[in-house]
């Protein structure tokens, strides 16, 4: 069993959120207008997890450890801007589970906090738009702070904000630098398997838990103490 946590600290991309087709459509149409080659959704699948930009950079030179030339980078980024502004939620969708989950979480008492590397302006109204905006005491996302996961320091920012200590705290993710980050922090880690783990199984980092969909979470925590 899993200590019942007092703050569930909860990634997006990948945990909360198919967000692939989006972001896949937005790559191509952005690698079309520059008159490059096209990538399969599978591809691009395992480059998203590190913030957008890393994402359109993978895709610029087809390799997840690869970095562009600086003006094609610069080209490139003002297009998929423009593009996953207008195409943030048209194809993206809450997995099942999420919502009975973010019920369940509610009903046990829990501070909730969304921590995702993607950029403010477009986490904020993917959440907006899927309705679940409102479920979130805080937001922090993968712009607003100096470092980003797999650094601590998202998850130490939210658990101060709430006033809750790490040990008190868990976080929800779907890949290698979720785990990272709340090894460091002092967090309890529970997967999802269905997520973006760059195509490697998530199991593989030994997080405390691996569920296949969210509402499985509250029966991995000890009951409340009687009184
Ligand atoms: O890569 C991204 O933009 C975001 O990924 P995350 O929500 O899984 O942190
Ligand atoms: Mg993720």
């Amino acid at each position: 069993m899993l200590q019942r946590p007092k703050l569930i600290l909860i990634d997006l991309d990948g945990t909360l959120v198919d967000s692939v087709p989006d972001l896949a459509w937005c790559v191509n149409e952005t690698l079309d207008r520059l008159g490059m080659a096209r990538h399969p959704e599978s591809a691009i699948r395992q480059w998203v997890g590190n913030g957008v930009d890393r994402l359109v950079e993978r895709a610029l030179v087809n390799d997840i450890d690869g970095m562009p030339e600086a003006d094609l980078r610069a080209r490139a980024l003002p297009i998929f801007y423009e593009l996953y502004a207008e195409h943030t939620a048209k194809r993206s969708r809450l997995y099942p589970g999420v919502e009975a989950g973010l019920d369940a979480f509610a009903a046990m008492g829990c501070h909730l906090g969304c921590v995702t590397n993607k950029a403010e302006r477009f986490t904020l109204p993917l959440l907006e738009q899927l309705g679940i905006l409102g479920r979130f005491g805080l937001v922090v996302s993968g712009d607003q702070l100096p470092e980003r996961k797999p650094s601590p320091r998202p998850l130490l920012y939210a658990a101060e904000h709430f006033r809750v200590a790490p040990g008190d705290s868990t976080m929800i993710g779907d890949s290698r630098s979720d785990v990272a980050a709340a090894r460091a922090a002092g967090f309890q880690i529970v997967c999802m398997s269905y997520g973006y783990n760059h195509g490697i199984d998530i199991r593989e980092e030994q997080p405390d838990a691996v569920v296949d969909a969210m509402n499985e979470i509250p029966a991995l925590f000890e009951p409340q103490a009687a009184g």
